[in-house]
């Protein structure tokens, strides 16, 4: 079975990086089945540079291929925060529910068409000695107002996807893999580099 290494230690992500690419034939390694890795820090000013960043340092740690994911949800009324700071939006600890709880106290009072906003994926590729290569993926929704569902992780819950008519978390892993910004980006990514995914 062919390895790939997936620089992340978000282990909602890993999983669905599992589920997406091991009918594809591969084995997924995350940073959570390597022990002491440091984070490495994402200072960029993008999901696309913060990507680069992941990929590059962790390609550089190992000598091997290295996809990393940088994604967040993009949220119109707010200016389009949370952002690239979605992971530590009501703080340093990276507190899924804490998150979810800032972006609704900060939408008390909008209306459900101003609600708008997009989950936005991320990922790059890094190959030794080679240019590092990026993807974009996005999906549009609209913000409830309480949590529905318990499936996914992050902001899931009070992301509705309007043509399923159901949140993020009530879909069951096969159906957000079939919509995320995040399978999009990889269809994407096997069409960039048939031969690293192909
Ligand atoms: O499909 C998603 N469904 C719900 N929430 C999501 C999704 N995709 C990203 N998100 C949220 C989670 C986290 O608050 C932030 C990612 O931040 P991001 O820095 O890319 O990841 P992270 O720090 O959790 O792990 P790592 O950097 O090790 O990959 O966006
Ligand atoms: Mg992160």
């Amino acid at each position: 079975m062919k390895e790939v290494v997936i620089a992340t230690k978000n282990s909602g992500k890993a999983k669905e990086f599992e589920r997406m690419l091991r009918p594809r034939g591969f084995e997924v390694k995350t940073l959570l089945d390597f022990d002491d890795i440091e984070d490495v820090e994402e200072t960029g000013k993008t999901f696309e540079e913060n990507a680069i960043l992941k990929a590059e340092a962790i390609s550089k740690l190992f000598g091997k291929i290295v996809i990393a994911d940088d994604s967040g949800l993009v949220v119109d009324a707010l200016d389009g925060r949370p952002g690239i700071y979605s992971a530590r939006y009501a703080g340093e600890a990276k507190n899924d529910e804490a998150n979810i709880d800032k972006v609704l106290e900060e939408l008390v009072g909008v209306n459900e068409e101003a609600r708008t906003a997009r989950f936005c994926c991320a990922l790059a590729v890094a190959v030794p000695s080679h240019e590092t290569k990026t993807v974009f993926g996005t999906c549009e929704g609209v913000i409830l107002q309480e949590r529905r569902g318990q499936y996914g992780f992050g902001y899931d819950p009070i992301f509705y996807v309007t043509e399923k008519r159901k949140t993020m978390a009530e879909l069951t892993p096969e159906e957000k893999n079939q919509i995320s910004h995040r399978s999009l980006a990889l269809r994407k990514l096997e069409e960039v580099l048939p031969d690293l995914l192909g």
